[in-house]
């Protein structure tokens, strides 16, 4: 039995199949993460797993326990992440916190070593909505964790936020798990799935398509790796006959081989003195998307 299991769950709204006929298990401690673009039944799965909502057929378990009928015995052992705007304007930050404690029944101490934790020490003062994106998912997941639950639940932690920001909570979201606890994020950024997940659940249309490790996916696609070389240091006719090349395509800034044999392309070029400025870019999980649903990825 994982910390989660779900088992073809869903959920229609109307005509609208939101969630339809999704199973997994989540490991106890395990970070996992539901990718996919907008509308693609995230969100409706999330709080179908955290009993916000009952599907119409499926079950879930949590923790062992069945989240629907709302399970109160199940609340204090489990974290989700509000969206900021379900803050109370009114209250700073170290307000808001305390106020998330006393409702767990925790020591509004445990609310001020979050707010360390997640760096807003010296925001601590300011109003919930006086603060920038970032801040506010940072004070948004404190209040997530302050009861320390076993499981917590994040919904797009990072959207909105500039690509500096989101990196910067990338390092907050990372050692969220260090301890054991089970950490859900849904997203649809894939470099955030690859970088953070141990494993991804990639969803479209209310059915997940793959789920593996990042790395699984993308070693199962065998898709290429691009290899881009500095201009002027080797001809395309040259290129394309160096054993292992597929292809060749010029660009201003010189050629992109593309392989499926990378080791070979440069152990050769590496023999004839062309590494120097040489760039390597290997598959992504953008590549799982397209090679699954045959569209590019549009978040
Ligand atoms: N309360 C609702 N009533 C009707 N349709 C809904 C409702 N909530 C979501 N939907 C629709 O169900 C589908 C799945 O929505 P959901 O929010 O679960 O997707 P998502 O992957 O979380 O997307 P996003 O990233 O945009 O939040 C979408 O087409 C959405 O428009």
């Amino acid at each position: 039995m994982g910390a989660i299991d779900v088992a073809d769950v869903a959920l229609a709204y109307g005509d609208l199949r939101a969630v339809d006929g999704v199973s997994f298990t989540v490991a106890e401690g395990e970070f996992f993460g539901i990718l996919g673009p907008n509308g693609a039944g995230k969100t409706t799965t999330l709080e179908v797993i955290e009993g916000l909502r009952k599907p119409d057929s499926g079950t879930v378990s949590v923790l062992g326990q069945a989240p629907w009928p709302r399970n109160a015995g199940l609340l204090p052992r489990i974290g989700v992440q509000l969206q900021s705007s379900a803050f109370f304007d009114a209250l700073t930050a170290r307000e808001q916190i305390h106020t998330f404690a006393a409702m767990y029944g925790v020591a509004a101490k445990r609310g001020d070593e979050w707010i360390e934790r997640v760096g807003l020490t010296d925001k601590a003062s300011v109003r919930a909505d006086k603060l920038s994106g970032g801040q506010a998912q940072r004070l948004a997941i404190a209040c997530a964790l302050v009861h320390d639950p076993e499981i917590v639940f994040l919904d797009e932690p990072t959207a909105a936020l500039d690509p500096q920001a989101r990196r910067n909570l990338w390092d907050l979201l990372s050692g969220l798990n260090d301890s054991g606890r089970t950490v859900v994020l849904t997203t649809h950024y894939m470099d955030e799935a690859e970088v953070l997940c141990d494993r991804v659940a990639i969803m479209d249309k209310g059915k997940i398509l793959k789920l593996d490790t990042p790395a699984a996916l993308i070693r199962g696609l065998d898709a290429p790796v691009r290899i881009s070389i500095k201009a002027g240091q080797l001809l395309a006719p040259q290129a394309s006959e160096l054993p292992g090349v597929d292809h060749v395509a010029e660009d201003p800034d010189g050629l992109v081989l593309t392989t499926r044999r990378p080791a070979e392309v440069l152990s050769r070029l590496g023999a004839d003195n062309l590494l120097d400025g040489l760039q390597v870019k290997a598959a992504t999980l953008e590549d799982v998307f397209l090679d699954v649903t045959g569209r590019e990825y549009r978040a």
